[in-house]
């Protein structure tokens, strides 16, 4: 038995402006430092103000956290959510300081992002390191809840997703599965190994895949194509981006796309303007049939396994062998919470991370 039990769960998301005045600074925010191109920020700019300059984020994460104090209510342990973001209000030191003021001591921290890579990964941990130092003294022990990309609670919802679009879509229709494109030199430093990012999806697209074709009983084809790549042009990102591909297909005459956004945990920007929005209009001229698949959102099946992730690691801590046993999906194995060293490498050198196995 651990000397400190967990007091409190951390959901630590990314965060997105709330209104127009929010825009800009929120922009800076992410790209302080990074070499993002004026003319990309511009246009990021414009998708956030077709919205009204208010990101979809912040109110999936109130409603997530909502949906995480309930179940953890109803199946405990009965335990407060907390809610921090790397880069808009509530701030990780804002919501640090908070924790600490209750008294917490040791908190679960849960991700809104599923996957192993330096973006999706160990640059939450690098700001949660630097939110610990900001607030000092006193401040609460944290651990990673493990990997969840192979869990059955985030597959299945886009399982159903998709299998129920093909019903709707016309014969001859593919699978379309997306993710955030990143630098492919991202991708080669992902996990411990390398590469895990595009094998933890592929991993993902197999298992949906696999599953529709038993539950409709016909083989469909699929592709993992990639949106919202930035940088500079020089720098190779993750090819095809979806409305290339989209073309592509269109050339070959597939009538139809299931869109699959396996690598969004709930509607982000990039769901709704990078696919809702401009890959929809791409596939409408071309004269592709298109149907976006939902995110897990807070479906009740997503939401549980947050709340079994939280209570194998407080059984994990007591020793007690009873959290075991846990269903996994695809053929990855078992997913870690902290970190080894050297996972997720950042590409500007080494920096302080939290939740680090060491
Ligand atoms: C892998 C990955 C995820 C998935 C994992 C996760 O969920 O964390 C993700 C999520 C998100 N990315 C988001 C927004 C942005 N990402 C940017 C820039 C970048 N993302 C990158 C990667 C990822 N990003 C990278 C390699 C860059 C280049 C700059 C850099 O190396 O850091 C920029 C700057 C403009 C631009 O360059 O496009 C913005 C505004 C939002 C909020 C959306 C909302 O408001 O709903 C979310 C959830
Ligand atoms: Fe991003």
């Amino acid at each position: 038995m651990r000397a400190v039990p967990i007091d409190a769960v951390l959901l630590v998301s990314f965060g997105g402006p709330e209104k127009p005045d929010d825009v800009v600074p929120f922009l800076e925010n992410v790209t302080r430092g990074r070499g993002i191109p004026r003319e990309r920020l511009a246009e990021v700019g414009q998708h956030y103000f077709l919205f009204g300059g208010r990101s979809p984020i912040n109110d999936q994460c109130r409603a997530l956290k909502a949906a995480m104090e309930e179940d953890l209510r109803d199946r405990g342990p009965d335990l407060p959510v907390y809610w921090g973001n790397r880069n808009w209000d509530p701030y990780l030191s804002d919501t640090l300081a908070r924790m600490r003021s209750a008294g917490v001591r040791r908190a679960a921290c849960l991700f809104t992002s599923a996957y192993a890579s330096y973006s999706g990964c160990r640059q939450y941990r690098e700001n949660l390191a630097d939110a610990l130092t900001d607030i000092g003294e006193g401040a609460p022990e944290l651990v990673r809840l493990p990997h969840y990309f192979n869990r059955p609670g985030f597959v299945a919802p886009f399982v159903d997703g998709t299998a129920d679009a093909l019903r709707s879509l016309p014969a001859g229709s593919r699978i379309v599965f997306v993710t955030h494109s990143v630098p492919e030199a991202m991708n080669a430093a992902s996990g411990p190994e390398g590469g895990r990012y595009v094998a933890e999806h592929r991993d993902v697209a197999t298992t949906v895949a696999t599953e529709v074709a038993g539950r409709t009983g016909r083989e469909v084809g699929w592709d993992l194509v990639y949106c919202s790549r930035s940088g500079p042009p020089s720098q190779p990102w993750l090819e095809p981006d979806v409305n290339d591909h989209l073309a592509a297909l269109a050339d070959r005459g597939v009538p139809g796309v299931a869109v699959v956004p396996i690598g969004f945990v709930s509607d982000h920007m990039e769901v709704l303007y990078d696919l809702d929005t401009e890959a929809r209009a791409t596939a409408g001229r071309l004269g592709v049939a298109f149907t976006r698949v939902a995110t897990p959102g807070v479906d009740p099946r997503f939401v549980r396994m947050v709340g079994d992730l939280v209570r194998e690691q407080v059984a994990a801590d007591k020793d007690d062998e009873r959290g075991g046993g846990t269903e996994l999906t695809g053929s990855l194995g078992p997913t870690w919470g902290n970190c080894p060293a050297g996972c997720c490498r950042n590409p500007r050198g080494d920096r302080p991370a939290a939740c680090d196995a060491g």
